[in-house]
């Protein structure tokens, strides 16, 4: 799907709590500013489709929902404006409501047996989550060689000082992570220090998958 396409060409999907939609805004500015019109917003709170909105009307930031764990959780983020699904495992309930809507879906895939399940639903890339106790790249690197045709994108535990390890894999076409966007900061619509974060995540990933090969 295009929007896949979207998020490799990004490389980095920030991955957001938001405590108050009002917040979106100054989080969407940031995100732009700072070089990444990125957005996957987490279902942990109650202003998630809010947010959802609010950054899908303004029509320059390639939004998406997180931690979505049901069918209607899906319903409601399409609602909102969400151009893609995260969720953290694989259920073939959420895989089905989002191929209904046409949405593009990221699920949890972590073992042999959890990745066979992605690909028997239709789903070809997954989100490798949590990534960091799972193994982190070296476990991408070993399910990547049965599942030749499987994309990952490794989430939970990346940071600035691992962010390489799991780019210098080809089978990984993004990687997301909440350090650019610390809840705190996106509470505090702190504008530039979040800019400076995402601005330095872009440059970080740059300097290890130039943007001319994405
Ligand atoms: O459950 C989901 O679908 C999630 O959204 C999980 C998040 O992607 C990770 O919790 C982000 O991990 P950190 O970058 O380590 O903060």
């Amino acid at each position: 799907m295009d929007v896949l396409v979207d998020l490799a060409r990004h490389v980095l999907v920030p991955v957001v709590v938001v405590d108050d939609a009002a917040d979106a805004p100054a989080l969407g500015d940031a995100l732009v500013a700072g070089g990444l019109p990125v957005a996957e917003v987490t279902f942990r709170t109650a202003a998630a489709p809010d947010a959802i909105r609010a950054l899908a009307a303004r029509g320059d930031v390639l939004v998406g929902a997180g931690t979505v764990l049901t069918p209607r959780q899906v319903d409601t983020a399409v609602a909102a404006g969400a151009r893609y699904v995260v969720a953290p495992g694989t259920s073939r309930a959420v895989v089905e409501r989002c191929a209904e809507h046409g949405v593009a879906v990221l699920p949890g895939a972590v073992t042999a047996t959890e990745v066979q399940a992605a690909l028997e639903l239709g789903v070809t890339t997954v989100k490798f989550f949590p990534a960091g106790t799972s193994g982190g790249a070296a476990a991408i690197a070993a399910l990547a060689a049965p599942f030749r045709d499987v994309r990952f994108v490794p989430t939970g535990g990346v940071g600035p000082g691992n962010l390489h390890e799991y780019l210098a894999l080809p089978c990984v076409t993004a990687v997301g992570g909440s350090w650019m966007v610390p809840r705190d900061l996106v509470a505090a619509r702190a504008h530039h220090a979040l800019r400076t974060l995402v601005a330095d995540a872009v440059a970080l990933a740059d300097s290890r998958r130039p943007r001319a090969t994405r």
